[in-house]
């Protein structure tokens, strides 16, 4: 079965670039905001009507019920957001919202797709930069079709890395957003950054610009995609606290390679967020 799922990686780069498209012209339009879990973490019609395309194309050419689908919009509606067995499409329809509100550059279509709970494929299409990154399991990382690459550096101190602050503003937590940050860039490193998109985050750490991207409290729609396209360029996932990745435990690091990860590693200050597959789904 070496070619099962390439019609449905095909047909979601298809997908993810119609999505881009919208997004593109609703941003030269009037943006409409509302607030979601907090007043910092925001939502647009943007978000639930690509959604909405994104889920409705993908259930029109697969069947209602064989397929299952995590989005974020979804979720934030009641929909579980349980990954099971079953072919599953993880979606972000506008990553990056906050940008996206602001007229910053960085914003991403994710769509991911999942089977026994292994990730198959991502695609993100950084939709105003026009730029699609894709990787199928086992097949490479793509940027515009041409192959991508993690950075070889291995020495800290030659490296650039990525974080966010995220939407939470509880102020133990950023405390330790910012300790952690603070240590990082003394240890010295180059420089740190944030392009304000998980996905574009990962798309960067994947093609070599960066050499790592952590953060706690994203969400599996956040980084499911850009899972699949660090690991094909080469790089590692790996947990905040070193142990094995995990897409619903809302915290991840994503790197070049083992030496850079093991280093970050040591300076992240953790804190508790709800896992996105808790029973009650309060985030
Ligand atoms: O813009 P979104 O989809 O809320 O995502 C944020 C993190 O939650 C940026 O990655
Ligand atoms: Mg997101």
């Amino acid at each position: 079965m070496a070619d099962q799922w390439q019609e449905a990686y095909d047909f979601a780069v298809q997908v993810a670039r119609a999505a881009g498209a919208v997004i593109r012209k609703a941003g030269e339009c009037e943006i409409k905001v509302q607030t979601k879990s907090c007043t910092v973490d925001l939502v647009t019609q943007t978000d639930e009507r690509v959604e909405k395309i994104i889920i409705g194309s993908l259930k029109e050419q697969f069947g209602e019920g064989t397929h299952c689908f995590i989005g974020e919009e979804s979720v934030a509606k009641g929909e579980p957001c349980i990954l099971t067995d079953k072919p599953t499409w993880i979606i972000d329809p506008v990553d990056g919202t906050t940008n996206f509100v602001h007229g910053f550059p960085f914003v991403a279509v994710s769509i991911a797709f999942a089977v026994n709970k292994e990730l198959e494929f991502g695609v993100i299409y950084s939709c105003l930069e026009d730029k699609m990154y894709k990787a199928r399991k086992g097949r490479g990382a793509f940027c515009d079709d041409e192959p991508i690459q993690v950075s070889d550096v291995k020495d800290i101190h030659k490296s650039i890395i990525i974080s966010e602050h995220g939407t939470d503003r509880d102020k133990q937590k950023v405390k330790k957003i910012f300790s952690t940050m603070q240590k990082i860039l003394c240890i010295p490193v180059h420089g740190l950054r944030g392009s304000g998109t998980a996905a574009t985050n990962m798309c960067l750490v994947a093609s070599g610009a960066t050499e790592a991207f952590f953060e706690i409290g994203i969400h599996c729609w956040d980084i499911a995609a850009g899972a699949v396209i660090v690991k094909e360029a080469g790089g590692v996932l790996l947990d905040v606290d070193g142990g094995p990745f995990d897409l619903m435990s809302r915290r991840m690091i994503s790197a070049n390679n083992m030496v850079i990860a093991e280093r970050i590693i040591k300076e992240i200050e953790i804190f508790d967020s709800v896992r996105d597959d808790a029973p009650i789904q309060k985030k």
